[in-house]
């Protein structure tokens, strides 16, 4: 799959743009702060319906205006003139349209245009705490399976109710008499969405291992590990039925706390480079490499289970790895159409031989939109 154009109206400091892709790479550069991770935003935004910036729609509207229009026009195999189109406003809710029609959830976005997004902001995944590797597998999950999607925001919906019962529980025992119910629908959801996740992790794994194991030159083993709160033995386990049981083992601290201690919100992933944790052990740049490892998977386990590539977002990451990781990037993404954000094009004609579109951002302007072929 691959984007065709794309208009903006208000959105960041765009007033107005309008531009072409080609199907290769797409070179956004410019000075700093002019306007290029926009255009990478409002694209993931057409692919996820939220950006990865923020959750607040009002900052992506123009300074001085009240609403901002994003609309992107796409090609996949089935057909090629498709549209995603976005609308918000201030006063009223944000309407997504997919090929001119509006869609009721934002669920049913999840699929239409898959994106892959690599910035330099996701070495949180291994810097950061377990928030950041749940956001990162929900985000890859959702966009390949619309009904992960659905099961993780019913299981928040449940969780959020869950948690309110418990402390009203402490403040009324009586009202324990309702906490069964919930916990069979607790466990019912989050054991799908446990259970995606490792299948996930373990397709991730496998395409990461080797991808590790090639830029290291065998030099690095890397290992990722679903570790789940309700603690399970991945693929052995009846997970809704441990999930009961240890709902029920720390009923007493849950009442206590108010709060659910235990399931997928609570779970985090172990991620080993030669059997040591990354996190602690691992240098900038095994991390990064780590990191590189892992999009590269997602981009190949969106090919098999979609039977495309998704669009791949290459924000300031180029300068942010050395030579020969960044040509090994690049020889591994000869079939995906790629927007990179750069200050400096020319670090990358090199190792570039196809078709390339560079496009020059001035103060949210594009000043020229070339097609080169620069061999
Ligand atoms: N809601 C908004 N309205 C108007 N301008 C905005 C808005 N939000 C951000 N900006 C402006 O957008 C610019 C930043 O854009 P962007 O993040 O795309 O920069 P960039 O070109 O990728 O820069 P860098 O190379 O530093 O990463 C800044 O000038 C900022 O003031």
């Amino acid at each position: 799959m691959y984007i065709d154009r794309m208009l903006l109206k208000n959105y960041r400091n765009y007033s107005f743009l309008e531009a072409s892709f080609n199907n290769g790479f797409n070179i956004i550069y410019g000075n700093n702060a002019q306007g290029k991770t926009n255009i990478l935003e409002a694209i993931y935004l057409c692919t996820t319906g939220r950006s990865h910036r923020t959750n607040k729609d009002n900052e992506l509207v123009k300074y001085g205006e009240d609403k901002y229009f994003v609309k992107v026009l796409f090609s996949k195999e089935e057909r090629n003139d498709n549209s995603i189109e976005i609308n918000y406003s201030k006063k009223e809710k944000k309407s997504i349209l997919i090929n001119e029609i509006a869609i009721k959830k934002i669920g049913n976005l999840m699929g239409q245009l898959n994106s892959v997004m690599f910035s330099p902001e996701d070495l949180q995944i291994i810097k950061e705490g377990p928030s950041e590797r749940r956001r990162f597998i929900d985000i890859a999950l959702s966009q390949l399976k619309p009904s992960y999607f659905y099961n993780l925001q019913q299981y928040l919906r449940i969780l959020n109710q869950r948690n309110y019962l418990l402390k009203e529980i402490y403040l009324r025992k009586e009202s324990i008499t309702t906490l069964d119910v919930w916990n069979q629908s607790l466990a019912e959801t989050g054991s799908k969405i446990i259970a995606e996740r490792i299948k996930f992790i373990k397709c991730l794994y496998k395409i990461a291992e080797k991808y590790h194991k090639n830029i290291t030159n065998e030099k690095e083993k890397l290992e990722i590990k679903y570790i789940s709160s309700i603690r399970i033995d991945p693929g052995r386990d009846d997970i809704k039925n441990i999930f009961l049981k240890r709902l029920e083992e720390e009923k007493s601290k849950e009442i206590q706390k108010g709060t659910t201690l235990v399931g997928p919100q609570r779970d985090d992933l172990d991620i080993l480079i030669n059997g040591t944790s990354l996190k602690q052990y691992g240098s900038q740049g095994q991390q990064r490499t780590a990191i590189l490892s892992l999009k590269l998977s997602e981009l190949e386990i969106v090919k098999e289970s979609s039977g495309e590539y998704p669009i791949l977002l290459l924000d300031d990451v180029m300068s942010e790895l050395d030579s020969k990781r960044r040509e090994y990037l690049i020889e591994n993404i000869k079939n995906i159409q790629t927007f990179i954000t750069c200050t400096d094009k020319n670090e990358f004609i090199k190792g570039i031989d196809k078709e390339t579109c560079f496009i020059k951002i001035e103060n949210g302007k594009i000043v020229n939109n070339i097609n080169e072929n620069e061999g």
